[in-house]
């Protein structure tokens, strides 16, 4: 059997975390990039979710795991060592079809969490069914360094004109043709370069009838983009 990917929309979703470690940290800052909104139940909880919990990023419900806390909840993620309520949590998650990680429990668990490199609205998660989350995390690391932040900045540029080039072309298969010539065009090379005269330049070579550029590009091709988890 494999797993099935998906992209969550978690934005305003109720998500339950239960435990207060380093583990939950992790799967708690990856849960607020998706703008979760986020409940706490933990006995202990290290410094670094403290101080999350009192910049008000996520409310705190107490020591004590109660069933109640399920309620109206679309995720729940168990990342305590207490082997008893991991089971309990999965259990209660499953009956009432809530999506369930139990973290390294994947038998209790009705979805695995891939290891993932962002670059701003680029997305590249790394799963292996589980068999090797050391792998998954290697091939992260060696991700990162093949893709740098200027992937944020192309496929900003990219999504400004698709979006452009779906009002001015309307035939899509026009469209596709422009829209795979500049994917493979040099642009991602001149914005590396951060030579902002050159992108224009092929800009204006690929796509038709293009005239407030500028506009279009009303966004700093020379800012580091900040969306790096
Ligand atoms: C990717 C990542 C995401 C995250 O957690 O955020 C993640 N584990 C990470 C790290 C990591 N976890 C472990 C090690 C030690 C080395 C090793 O064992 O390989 C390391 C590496 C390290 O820490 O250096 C121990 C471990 N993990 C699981 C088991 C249980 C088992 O195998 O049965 C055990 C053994 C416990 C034991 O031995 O007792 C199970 C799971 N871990 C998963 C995800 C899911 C499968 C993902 C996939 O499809 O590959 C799955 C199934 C369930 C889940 O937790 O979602 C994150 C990397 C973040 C990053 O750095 O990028
Ligand atoms: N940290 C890692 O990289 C790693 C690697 C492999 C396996 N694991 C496993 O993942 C789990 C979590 O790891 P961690 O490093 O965050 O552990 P941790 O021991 O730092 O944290 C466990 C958290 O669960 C809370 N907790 C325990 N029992 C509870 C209960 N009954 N009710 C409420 N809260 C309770 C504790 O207060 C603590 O906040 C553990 O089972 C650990 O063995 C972690």
């Amino acid at each position: 059997m494999r797993y099935y990917p998906v992209c969550l929309d978690l934005k305003r979703k109720n998500c339950l975390v239960v435990g207060g470690g380093k583990v939950a940290l992790r799967k708690i800052k990856r849960l607020l990039d998706g703008g979760a909104n986020i409940k706490l139940v933990a006995k202990e909880v290290i410094p670094e979710l403290k101080s999350i919990i009192s910049d008000k990023k996520i409310t705190y419900l107490g020591a004590e795991y109660k069933t109640d806390y399920l309620k109206d909840v679309f995720l729940v993620i168990g990342a305590t060592n207490d082997e008893i309520l991991n089971a309990r949590l999965s259990k209660e998650a499953n009956a009432a079809n809530i999506l369930c990680n139990i973290v390294d429990q994947p038998e209790k668990c009705n979805f695995i969490v891939p290891s993932v490199v962002t670059r701003g609205d680029l997305t590249i998660a790394i799963s292996t069914a589980g068999k090797s989350p050391a792998m998954a995390k290697k091939l992260r690391e060696e991700l990162e360094k093949q893709f740098g932040e200027d992937y944020a900045l192309f496929l900003k540029l990219l999504g400004k004109l698709r979006s452009y080039l779906k009002k001015v072309v309307p035939h899509q298969k026009e469209r596709e043709a422009i829209l795979n010539k500049l994917v493979n065009s040099n642009l991602l090379v001149y914005i590396k370069e951060k030579n902002m005269e050159a992108v224009k330049k092929e800009i204006k070579k690929l796509v038709p009838k293009i005239s407030d550029l500028d506009k279009l590009l009303n966004f700093k091709l020379k800012e580091k983009s900040q969306n790096n988890v």
